[in-house]
């Protein structure tokens, strides 16, 4: 693999049976792969034998090298070899932006002054809103080292191990097994229930930072890097199920019942999902059918009833279920919380077919004379809608982080595409019309984002019940303001991309697969038109409560 190569070796190999290009001063033996490029075997004999740099990245994202680079490189060129860099971190200096005639231009600082020194290393591609400000050199408040060492951790997996790949899990309908296995080695799973860190329940660690250290901001990290693999689908697979169905086991769970389960849930062996909505009931949650008996002996409940557009649910073996156990006039107050085994027979899954989130195992269930012992109820019998509330916001405050990184992914795929792509006679960036549409982008996330911080800064300082009663009603508001973030900007990036976004996977296929994904985070979890509702109705139901004046 790692030949040396002059050009004129290159130029050696030229024909269909002896194919090599040369791309980023690295070699590349095409003459099997041919056969299957998806853009044709023609247009690679046209440049075989050449650097075929600008016509590859003309037609291809980084992806693609990071793909196929294994398998078809077998070398770089001699110059590449003189001109390659000592091999040594390379430290970026600070900048400090300088305002001149309206234009503001990075100029490095002379000495980094004490409140500068504040601020940590920029991070990423520095593409400007791309990532949120604080990986820029931008203070925050919010985000330590710690924060940094767990970015920098993600980011590797993501972009090495998953980003390359999503595409094909997504039309696979399914993540392999060790991936979701890597979620609970790397100790990702135990970090997600919106909670201190369970060490007491697993031996499983995060590399970047210690269990007493763990912090919401760091939980936020974690979604948020998650998300820029671009795909609903990989997300929910990764942390849907479990990051919804756990947290209540593990708050309202009898002790005997976690310590049994929990810490083979942790590590990634068990799979364990939240089933509450039903064919009939959706937000009303109120209103569900699915009936627990509870036998004669009083030692089992008997479970019948259906539930739907369950995640994971084909994958689980356990399921944190709403039930009614009380009369159907008793509404609310006859809903219970049972944590039912699959190893209990009498439960039946089955994939369903939907628009968006293809690799996330949406599930249609059933449960027939389910017997489910009364060990499994979590919290008490008919006081389960607490136990499903106090979930809510855990819940919502997941769909907003992925919702923004994948507005964020929206625009950087756009921002990336905008400056290679030439129409009448100039980069499309070039055209003001283009530049609205990301500036009503960026405005959109920063917004978001600011609010989102602001948010898990106030249920990190909040006792859990004054955080579900105050924050219930902003976290609504600000799912609502996410999904149509995201809505709004899935759809000026496949405008930008045209037809590269209408077609699956290539350039554009990040931005058809999100555009995929839409509804399914603007109608779960509490759908626009009831987050909108419930923001104003709980808020003003809690300016109520502190004094309020009219
Ligand atoms: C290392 C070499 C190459 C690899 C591994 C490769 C791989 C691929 C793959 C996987 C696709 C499918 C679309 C995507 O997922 O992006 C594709 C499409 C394409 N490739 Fe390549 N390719 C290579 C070199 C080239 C070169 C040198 C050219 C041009 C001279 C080229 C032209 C195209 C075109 C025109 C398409 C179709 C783009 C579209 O559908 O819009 N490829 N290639």
């Amino acid at each position: 693999m790692s030949k040396t190569f002059t050009q004129a070796d290159v130029a050696s190999h030229n024909k269909p049976n002896d194919l090599y290009i040369i791309v980023d001063e690295d070699v590349y033996d095409l003459t099997a792969f041919q056969d299957e490029h998806p853009g044709g075997k023609k247009i690679l004999t046209r440049v075989a034998g050449k650097d075929a740099s600008k016509q590859f990245w003309k037609y291809h994202n980084e992806g693609i090298l990071k793909k196929y680079k294994g398998k078809l490189q077998v070398g770089s060129l001699n110059t590449k070899a003189a001109s390659a860099p000592p091999k040594v971190e390379e430290k970026k200096e600070p900048v400090k932006p300088k305002a001149e005639s309206g234009a503001v231009v990075p100029v490095p600082a002379a000495a980094p002054d004490r409140e500068m020194s504040e601020a940590l290393e920029p991070f990423g591609d520095l593409i400007p809103f791309a990532d949120p400000s604080w990986y820029q050199g931008y203070h925050s408040p919010y985000f330590s080292e710690t924060h940094a060492a767990l970015r920098a951790e993600i980011r590797e997996w993501v972009t090495n191990e998953i980003e390359p790949f999503v595409g094909e899990w997504d039309e696979a309908r399914k993540v392999p097994d060790e991936i979701y296995k890597q979620m609970g080695t790397r100790g990702y799973l135990a970090g997600l229930m919106g909670m201190h860190y369970p060490a007491e329940y697993t031996n499983n660690r995060i590399k970047s930072v210690a269990p007493e250290k763990w912090d919401l901001f760091h939980e936020l990290l974690l979604t948020d890097e998650l998300s820029r693999a671009a795909s609903g689908g990989f997300v929910w697979n990764v942390i849907g199920g479990f990051g919804i169905g756990c947290p209540p086991l593990v708050k309202f769970g009898k002790k005997e019942l976690v310590k049994r389960i929990l810490p083979e849930i942790l590590n990634g062996d068990k799979r364990i999902c939240l089933a509450i909505t039903e064919p009939d009931a959706g937000s009303d949650v109120a209103n569900l059918g699915c009936e627990a008996v509870l036998s004669e002996d009083g030692k089992h409940y008997i479970v019948n009833g259906e539930k739907k557009w369950i995640t994971n649910g084909v994958w689980c073996d356990y399921f944190t279920t709403a039930v009614r156990t009380g009369t159907k006039e008793s509404g609310m107050n006859g809903v219970s919380v049972l944590l039912i085994e699959r190893s209990f027979g009498g439960v039946s899954t089955r994939k369903m077919d939907c628009q968006g989130v293809w690799s996330s195992g949406t599930t249609y269930i059933t449960f027939e004379d389910v017997k489910v012992p009364v060990e499994n109820l979590i919290g008490k019998e008919n006081q389960g809608f607490k136990v499903i509330m106090t979930n809510f916001n855990h819940e919502r405050i997941g769909i907003i982080i992925q919702c923004i990184r994948f507005s964020r992914v929206c625009y950087e795929e756009s921002i990336k595409y905008a400056h290679k792509r030439r129409t009448f006679g100039k980069k499309l960036i070039e055209h003001p019309v283009i530049r609205l549409k990301l500036a009503h982008m960026a405005r959109q996330i920063e917004a978001s984002y600011s609010w989102l911080e602001s948010l898990i800064h106030q249920i990190s300082n909040m006792p859990e019940q004054l955080a579900m009663l105050r924050l219930g009603g902003p976290i609504a508001g600000l799912k609502a303001q996410a999904t149509v973030t995201f809505e709004f900007c899935a759809r000026e990036a496949s405008q930008i991309f045209g037809g590269l976004s209408y077609s699956r996977g290539g350039q554009g296929g990040k931005v058809e697969r999100l555009y995929r994904d839409v509804r399914a985070y603007a109608i779960p979890g509490g759908s626009e038109e009831i987050m909108l509702d419930l923001s104003i109705r709980q808020s003003l139901r809690v300016g109520k409560v502190l004094g309020m004046k009219l």
